[in-house]
């Protein structure tokens, strides 16, 4: 059951667990989300990073332990996940109370740079407008949290740059705090502000990122950081 944390956290998970038949994938993983505090989450495939994620977004009623996130937050996935038979606007609309709900989802679109893109079906968009609708999507609420699940790892290298950017912009906008679970250490590096390596079912190691910002991958400091995740990883530098 989610409960709403207190003081300056915005999740608190303790002692998560989830396991399929035999397979115990989170064995007791605790952590904590600050608020406005952007948290990446790494680990090999197949750690369990996604079934964190989707047991704090409330969508694995099988998964165990003490988890509290505010009541309001965004999901966003790798994919865009928009139903296709609705225009954009109806999309990012979906659900939201009120006479004013088109007029918040043409800002939330606004936000991401898609104000003009309200009466296009899903179909029309590229992959990158798609996923910047369900960025959209997930703002207009204005939630504390989002919680990314590889939002970028579909799209070209690129599109993803400008959508870390646009993420950073909204962030340093509405500051919401994020979970991103990410294979990209880079993106990681650039996002947040504290990096967790999930494995063995368990955070096993908590890194915080303290370059300064605007960040890039040229910023001194970046590379050894970079190293020394891809080393926990089990990338070691060549
Ligand atoms: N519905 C399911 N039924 C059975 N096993 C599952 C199910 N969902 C996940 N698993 C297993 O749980 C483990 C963790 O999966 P999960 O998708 O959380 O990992 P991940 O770290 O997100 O991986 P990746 O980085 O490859 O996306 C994997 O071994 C996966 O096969």
């Amino acid at each position: 059951m989610a409960t709403r944390p207190a003081g300056d956290l915005t999740v608190r998970v303790t002692g998560l667990r989830r396991a399929f038949g035999d397979t115990v994938v989170l064995d007791g993983a605790d952590l904590t989300v600050g608020r406005g505090e952007v948290v990446a989450l790494l680990g090999g495939s197949g750690s369990g990073k996604s079934t964190l994620l989707r047991a704090l977004a409330g969508l694995d009623p099988e998964a165990t332990g003490d988890i509290t996130v505010p009541d309001s937050y965004g999901v966003v996935f790798q994919e865009h996940r928009l139903l296709p038979w609705k225009r954009v606007a109806d999309n990012v609309a979906l659900g939201l109370p009120g006479a004013g709900a088109r007029t918040r989802a043409l800002a939330a679109l606004t936000e991401v740079g898609l104000g003009d893109r309200g009466d296009a079906w899903p179909a029309e968009l590229s992959g990158g407008q798609s996923q910047r609708v369900a960025v959209a999507r997930a703002l207009v609420r204005e939630p504390e949290l989002l919680l990314l699940d590889e939002p970028f790892g579909a799209l070209d290298a690129l599109t993803r740059l400008r959508m870390q950017q646009l993420l950073q912009r909204l962030r340093d906008r509405h500051g919401f705090a994020a979970l991103l679970v990410t294979h990209d250490v880079d993106e990681a590096l650039l996002l947040a502000d504290r990096a967790l390596v999930l494995e063995g079912g368990r955070i096993a190691e908590e890194l915080p990122i303290g370059l300064p910002r605007p960040r890039h991958q040229d910023d001194p400091g970046f590379g050894g950081l970079r190293r020394h995740l891809l080393d926990r990883l089990g990338v070691p530098a060549v």
